[in-house]
């Protein structure tokens, strides 16, 4: 039988150590300072006799290169690239949170967005139209408790269309304004001949373009030794960066 792999993606604190441990039955440590995770853990579950294999990811505020842990699960989402990364967001802090869902859906639509926390927002009287945002996206969208138990069939249905292929997604692209735009098109095709289409191009320009030379390295890393010479072109060319 297929094993698919989902990767736990989110800001911290969002509680996907807690959805984690329940998923997977492991005791991955919770919590506010003590309990951060800080090396990506793995465990396993099953629905509708279909077994997955979840990757719990550092919690980071965004896929750049800020820090290890934003290193390390950027590094996963493109090289290991999971059948689904389910993006766990805080329900009370939704704008400070899709900034990590948006960044997440340029590099790939194989993504669930799992809105935890939704008794707290309940209690704040914070209304959340799922369908809405859902639509926006262009992922399925759902509404969950880890702590509480509450909506966590709903979701791995989710996690199971996306995963499958049943449910095909239109990830939101985001267009940014005429300079930018002019950079990513001079660029992807450069990209695209040196790495070849496995890759999320327009997102690796975008980083490129930000002068992220960690991405750069990394790439160089997990990619064919023979074309590792020619990654030191593509930024060689000359766009300049925008910051
Ligand atoms: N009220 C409420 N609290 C929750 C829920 N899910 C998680 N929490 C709490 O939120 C806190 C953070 O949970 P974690 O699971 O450690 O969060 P995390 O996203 O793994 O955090 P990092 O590893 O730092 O990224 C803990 O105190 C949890 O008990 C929920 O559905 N409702
Ligand atoms: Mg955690």
């Amino acid at each position: 039988m297929k094993h698919y792999t989902v990767a736990f993606a989110g800001n911290p604190n969002t509680g996907k150590s807690t959805l984690f441990n329940l998923l997977t039955g492991l005791r991955q440590h919770t919590g506010n300072w003590a309990g951060k995770t800080v090396i990506s853990a793995e465990g396993e579950f099953t629905h509708n006799n279909r077994v997955y294999k979840a990757i719990d990811l550092p919690g980071t505020y965004s896929l750049y290169s800020n820090s290890a842990d934003e290193e390390a699960a950027r590094d996963y989402i493109i090289f290991e690239q999971p059948d689904v990364t389910l993006v766990v967001l805080d329900a009370t802090s939704l704008e400070r949170n899709l900034n990590l869902a948006l960044q997440v859906l340029e590099i790939t639509g194989r993504a669930v967005v799992c809105i935890n926390l939704i008794d707290e927002a309940r209690k704040f009287g914070i209304d959340i139209n799922l369908k809405a945002i859902s639509k926006r996206l262009g992922v399925p969208v759902v509404a969950i408790s880890a702590r509480n138990k509450i909506g966590i069939d709903a979701l791995l249905d989710q996690v199971e269309r996306v995963a499958t292929g049943a449910f095909t997604s239109k990830p939101l692209q985001i267009t940014y304004n005429d300079e930018i735009e002019q950079g990513i098109a001079q660029l992807v095709p450069m990209i695209e001949g040196v790495i070849g289409s496995k890759y999320p191009a327009r997102w690796i320009a975008l980083r490129l373009m930000d002068g992220d030379d960690s991405l750069l390295t990394s790439l160089k890393a997990n990619m064919d030794p023979k074309s590792t010479s020619n990654a030191k072109e593509v930024v060689g060319h000359g766009v300049t960066a925008c910051h």
